[in-house]
């Protein structure tokens, strides 16, 4: 040691004349001004000010009356020899509070207080934590309606309330609009600046949320800072909505967080918040976040207890499990915010950018009201003037028909598509933003992940409707692995049910973690039916079903799915969201175009659709009811629909076409034959609402069907809906499953259930209420169902039952069962009922053809084949030529009539 003292040698002197050299070269006025420091110092010297006229007037308020005469000597209470002031501040302190108070604005100058404390903080951080603006425009309001406020009824007191400047505004008011006038006046100022100020949400303070409508709402010309005026606000930051940083404690009942804030800065993106779908954007300052580890321990033991007992402790997904957080919108713009002073603590602020542009804002919904008149409009202008124009594209058909050309919709062409105003915005269609709510969770998320030494470049959130994704980046070297294992940890210390983590999102790079909102937000159908992305498809059959986590809204194509798998434990919104799928259909198809199979074994929840059979319904001939709910009648329906089908190809077969659309053109353009059997196709969806229930009364009589409808069906445009409540695989079976590649899953009550509808977990790890995974095109979404209610329903189904109609409900094909049909063959006295029919449609058009019967007459090809046996035992037809059709032996229909009436 001694040695080394020793060998140090001081360095050597620097050359005086370099340095000064250097100092000239380098240091400029600018650059003192510029300087990150000397900006640091201003703003202490702003906090500085807000604290000392603070402490200033307070004392006022206490020792004015000792004071006043010395601080009326003005300035020269500096310099008097026996000045005494009792401001705890002395004269400096009696001084300003006198001429503020006194002589300014009253008790209102406490609003500089703010002022200089909004400056000061802006300027030690180096940001924009609070809008300086804003303050300024609250400071001069509040400067002015708040001291003339306390003038007014302190007049004549011996304290100045307002100030000179309040009083001799209260006595301007008084002289021109009287002393109730100026009550009335004052009211109604103080009031309007309490709502714009502090608005209606601060009323719920158990939580401090602040709703996108909450916000006021911006003025005529909407700039980046009344954009601001519109964000989040932090509890301890009451009226400085928007940016938080270096908070104290934020303090979440629900999450039981203590002291969560510190050392992180939030920043929320104002121009997300304006539209939609925030990205917010946290800046980890992994130092300092060491210290916050210790909050996962800040759960109480009973806690854990109650959380073990929800059952939050789970088994981590498995691989195959993590599911896509749907498509790629867009990629997450990074945006460095320009100011000086750059440290490299500082923030980015991080925008991603969502596809969706609608709601959110308050401007949205007044948009709705237009939207509502131009899809109305556009609906009815297509229908009802459809051969007005020389060429028309045809009402959500995509395909345009010239003059001449036949129209489908002509027999129901004052038809009218319902109105959006039938249905509801349900209240708040705001997403709701919770800021301390984020905080914590962030804090309580990186606190875990730092627990088990796993450190993370970055957290961003997006607020959707029900869920939060935040995404983690980890710092490079973790292994993704370790934050997948830790998801019974992360639950556990957010107490949250419902936390799905998706390691890695796929195509992104980054680590979701699923929380629940504390606040959901109800999407409606209204938004959704609204949304441009409904309104201007090219999708043959459009189903709005709910929004992603990004509020994009998802707006998917039946026809291209092709069909649809439903589950979901009993009452968690599978109703409502058959009901959503089929008002969407209803609000975008004409009832040419479009029937529905209903099959509701519960009798219950697909009824309200009666009113609409003359419309949408589709039958079996000679049936009552158009809702089937009986397991025989189901059965009889399925089979039909698959004579239907058959029926379909062979008419797409003769007419060269492969799809339902190409036949439907040609059909259109008068290219094909009615009077062989040819007509304009309309879509058929087949709903089953409990199809467990079938499945357990009827098993392969209903499966076989199915199976065959899902496989077939699609080219045809027959398209299946099936939901059930027990997603086990002797109800959903490998035949049903592999032929619905489209799949739904509301909350199931485990993962079995999951992996049986989704092939994945995650569904049971949902929160209800028309929560949702959907699996489509090989991902997996989670989506908040969209929620429409059945007075809704009911509306928009009686704005269409009210209508005229057609004369009767479609009729499916007829179906007699087989079994019923065997050893009757060829007893002439047990002659099928349609012998007689069959046969003058033989000798109408002189053809011995087995598919004329099949097709006109709507029958299943072995009774059309057993028809035509029996027309040739009566000697109407001859033998069976093969390929050939048979030759017709009965050249007129009175020599028809003769044979007929022999028998
Ligand atoms: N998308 C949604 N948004 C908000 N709330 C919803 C949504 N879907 C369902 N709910 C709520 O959940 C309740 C139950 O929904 P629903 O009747 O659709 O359940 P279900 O799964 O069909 O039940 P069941 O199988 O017993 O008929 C609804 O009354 C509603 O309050």
């Amino acid at each position: 040691m001694a040695n080394k003292l020793k060998k140090k040698t001081p360095p050597p002197a620097p050359d005086p004349a370099k340095l000064k050299e250097d100092k000239e070269a380098k240091v400029t006025v600018t650059e003192v001004v510029k300087d990150e420091r000397t900006t640091k110092i201003a703003g202490a010297v702003s906090l500085l000010v807000a604290i000392f006229l603070f402490i200033a007037f307070t004392s006022y308020i206490f020792t004015w009356k000792e004071d006043q005469d010395m601080a009326r000597l003005g300035v020269g209470i500096f310099t008097a020899d026996d000045v005494k002031v009792t401001n705890l501040l002395g004269a400096l302190g009696a001084y300003i509070s006198h001429t503020f108070i006194a002589n300014g604005f009253g008790l209102a100058s406490y609003l500089f207080c703010t002022f200089f404390f909004v400056l000061g903080v802006n300027l030690l951080f180096g940001k924009k934590v609070y809008s300086l603006a804003r303050n300024l425009r609250y400071l001069i309001l509040g400067l002015l309606v708040i001291s003339v406020a306390l003038a007014f009824p302190t007049k004549g007191a011996e304290f100045s309330w307002g100030g000179a400047t309040g009083e001799m505004m209260s006595d301007w008011l008084v002289k021109v609009t009287g002393k109730v006038g100026t009550t009335l006046i004052l009211a109604l100022a103080v009031l309007s600046y309490v709502i714009w100020r502090f608005n209606p949400v601060f009323k719920m303070p158990q939580r401090k949320p602040r709703t996108m409508k909450a916000a006021p709402p911006p003025p005529a010309e909407t700039d980046e800072a009344e954009a601001e005026e519109m964000l989040p606000v932090y509890p301890f930051a009451k009226g400085d909505p928007g940016v938080l940083e270096t908070g104290d404690a934020v303090e979440d009942n629900n999450n039981k967080l203590k002291n969560g804030g510190k050392n992180i800065s939030v920043i929320m993106p104002k121009q997300q918040a304006v539209n939609e779908d925030p990205m917010i954007a946290f800046e980890v300052n992994e130092k300092e976040i060491a210290e916050d580890a210790g909050l996962v321990t800040a759960i109480p033991p009973k806690e854990i207890n109650d959380l073990y007992a929800a059952g939050l402790m789970k088994e981590p997904l498995a691989d195959e499990e993590e599911p896509a957080t749907g498509e790629p919108v867009a990629e997450p713009v990074t945006v460095k915010t320009p100011r000086k002073n750059a440290t490299p603590q500082d923030m980015e602020l991080e925008i991603k950018q969502t596809v969706d542009d609608e709601i959110v804002d308050t401007e949205a919904e007044a948009d709705m009201e237009d939207n509502d008149d131009a899809f109305d409009s556009e609906a009815v202008d297509d229908a009802g003037k459809a051969n007005e124009e020389d060429e028309k594209v045809y009402p959500f058909t995509n395909f345009k028909i010239p003059d001449g050309d036949y129209e489908p919709t002509l027999e129901l062409r004052d038809y009218k598509f319902p109105a959006l105003d039938l249905l509801e915005a349900h209240g708040s269609e705001k997403i709701v933003h919770d800021p301390a709510e984020l905080e914590a969770n962030k804090n309580q998320i990186i606190a875990t992940l730092k627990n088990y030494d796993i450190a993370i470049q970055r957290i961003a959130a997006t607020v959707g409707p029900t869920v939060t994704l935040y995404e983690i980046v980890p710092a490079p070297g973790v292994r993704i692995s370790r934050i997948k294992n830790l998801e019974d940890d992360i639950a556990l210390s957010l107490a949250a049910l419902g936390i799905r983590i998706i390691a890695p999102i796929p195509g992104k790079g980054t680590i979701g973690i699923e929380v629940p909102n504390v606040r959901k937000t109800v999407v409606s159908m209204k938004t959704l039916l609204a949304s441009d992305k409904f309104q201007h498809n090219s999708f043959a059959l459009p189903i709005a079903i709910g929004k992603k986590i990004d509020n994009e809204n998802f707006i998917v194509d039946l026809a291209s799915m092709p069909h649809l798998l439903m589950a979901g434990a009993t009452g968690q919104g599978k109703s409502v969201g058959i009901n959503a799928l089929l008002v969407s259909l209803l609000y975008k198809k004409h009832p040419s175009q479009l029937k529905f199979v209903l099959v509701d074994p519960k009798k219950v929840e697909l009824s309200i659709y009666r009113v609409i059979e003359k419309h949408f319904l589709a039958k079996l001939p000679g049936e009552e009811e158009s809702i089937i709910t009986d397991t025989k009648k189901v059965v009889y329906t399925l089979n039909a629909l698959c004579i239907e089908m058959d029926n379909r190809y062979d008419l797409l077969k003769e007419a060269g076409c492969r799809n339902i659309k190409e036949y439907n053109e040609k059909f259109v353009k008068r290219k094909l034959n009615p009077q062989k059997g040819h007509q304009f196709l309309p879509f058929i969806v087949l709903v089953v609402d409990e199809f467990a229930d079938l499945i357990m009364t009827a098993g392969k009589e209903v499966e076989m069907p199915i199976a065959r409808l899902a496989q077939l069906a699609r080219a045809v445009g027959i398209h299946l809906i099936i939901a059930t409540q027990r997603p086990s695989v002797n109800i959903i079976t490998g035949t049903i499953k592999a032929n619905f590649p489209a799949r739904i899953a509301f909350k199931v009550s485990s993962k079995i259930d999951s992996r049986t509808i989704l092939d994945a977990g995650g569904a049971e790890q949902l929160i209800g209420k028309g929560d949702m995974l959907v699996s489509y095109n090989g991902e997996i979404t989670r989506l908040q169902c969209a929620f429409v209610d059945t007075p809704e329903v009911d509306r928009v189904v009686d704005f269409i039952g009210d209508q005229r109609g057609y004369p009767q409900a479609f009729l499916l094909p007829e179906y007699v069962d087989e079994k019923e049909m065997e050893g009757k063959d060829f007893d002439v006295a047990d002659r099928d009922p349609l012998f007689e029919d069959a046969a003058r449609l033989i000798v109408q058009n002189q053809m011995g053809s087995t598919s004329l019967i099949q097709r006109r007459m709507k029958l299943g090809y072995n009774r059309a084949g057993r028809l035509m046996d029996q027309l040739e035992a009566a000697g109407i037809v001859g033998k069976n030529l093969g390929s050939k059709a048979r030759d017709v032996l009965v050249h007129s229909e009175t020599e028809l009539e003769e044979i007929l009436g022999g028998f």
